[in-house]
């Protein structure tokens, strides 16, 4: 069935349809991962946007019930040159197309995804409306323009978690070997601004034992439950909307050793009076480089944000530790005065490389120094 999508500066790309029979507004971006296309579409850091992938073939190795980063997809629509429909994979349990269906997310294959990609590079990130199903022009723009864009609003407190909960799963063990976990060492508290399980997973591979908090939760809360140290996560939409998670870090700074990952830089930076701002496409793939300042080693890195920090906002409260060799933009943090530090990218990977890892080690260090 034919599907479509419309940007709000009114240019069309006419497709065809697969997954749910629907239409989505959102956001449109690109990711430049070859692979990896379930773990994206369900990392909750893409709520109310429609993901188009750079690389020509996706779906060729299936889904299956493991590789979930959260409950479900929060996507609005997914866009690809062409979407596979005989996956291959000792792993698959459902072609792309099936599985979208069951997560209701709508998709648009066979549009030049260059030409769009390219679009979006020259003109900026900018709203959209996918439709599988109706295709009429007037309506879809109708819609399109009642929908209000990422800016200003926060998007995190609806799809965190509502109650507290314990996480005890280690790393992926795709071939069942019974690998033990390593003992706890140290307890962390978690905050859900829309966590990725992969972060979890690494948490507890780690040593670390996982209590996820919602994003609202208050500060003096968490630091009842007398966690070593505090973990900020990942999440969607604008981070200068997320009030409260700012306005709570800011009463833990200091108090408890904290670990950032990308919404989770942006809010203590923020905490700490920096500004952010909104990148003209955003930074989204498994092969962005980023130089480490303290060891001038390149890391290769997984990244998913619209949003950055202005670093000159932040004055000499933090040293900037990582920097994004693609635009200069800043990448990573370190508190001067109290035991913080965040990057803006994502050392969980999943889907991407691991070079990244050891800030999970550093975390635990700072933890270790602060007991001291
Ligand atoms: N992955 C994330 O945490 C994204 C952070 C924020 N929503 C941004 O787009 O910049």
């Amino acid at each position: 069935m034919k599907a479509v999508l419309l940007l709000e500066d009114g240019t069309v790309f006419h497709g065809r349809g697969f997954g749910a029979e629907s239409y989505r507004c959102g956001e449109v971006v690109f990711n430049t991962s070859m692979t990896g296309y379930q773990e994206i579409l369900t990392d909750p850091s893409y709520n109310e946007q429609i993901i188009t992938m750079t690389y020509p073939l996706i779906g060729n190795y299936g889904t299956n019930s493991e590789d979930f980063e959260s409950i479900r997809s929060y996507a609005s629509g997914f866009i690809v040159k062409e979407a596979c429909d005989y996956p291959s994979s000792w792993r698959n349990e459902a072609s792309l197309d099936e599985w979208l269906k069951s997560q209701g997310i709508v998709g648009l294959e066979g549009i030049d995804t260059r030409k769009l990609v390219r679009h979006i590079r020259d003109s900026g990130a900018m709203r959209g409306i996918i439709s599988h199903g109706e295709t009429d022009a007037g309506s879809l723009k109708e819609k399109l323009s009642e929908y209000p864009g990422l800016v200003g609003r926060n998007i995190v407190n609806s799809i965190s978690a509502k109650e507290p909960y314990h996480w005890n799963e280690g790393t992926h063990d795709i071939y069942k070997t019974g690998r033990k976990l390593p003992e706890i060492e140290y307890k962390v508290a978690a905050y859900d601004f829309g966590i990725k399980r992969n972060i979890l997973r690494l948490l507890r591979s780690h040593g670390f034992s996982v209590t996820v908090v919602p994003a609202d939760m208050p500060a003096e809360e968490v630091m009842k439950m007398n966690p070593d140290g505090v973990f900020l996560s990942n999440g969607p939409g604008d981070p200068a909307a997320v009030n409260c998670g700012i306005e709570n870090v800011r009463k833990m700074l200091g108090r408890v050793p904290m670990f950032g990952i990308c919404l989770g830089q942006q809010i203590l930076a923020l905490a700490l009076g920096a500004k952010s701002f909104k990148l003209k496409f955003g930074h989204r793939g498994a092969n962005h480089p980023v130089k480490n300042l303290e060891t001038g080693k390149i890391e290769i890195t997984t990244q998913n944000h619209g949003f950055c920090i202005d670093l000159d906002s932040i004055g000499d409260k933090v040293e900037a530790t990582h920097i994004n060799l693609n635009d200069n933009t800043l990448a990573g943090i370190k508190c001067r005065e109290y035991p913080a530090f965040t990057v803006q990218y994502h050392p969980e990977a999943s889907p991407g490389p691991h070079d990244s890892r050891y800030l999970f080690e550093d975390f635990k260090k700072m933890i270790r120094q602060f007991k001291q």
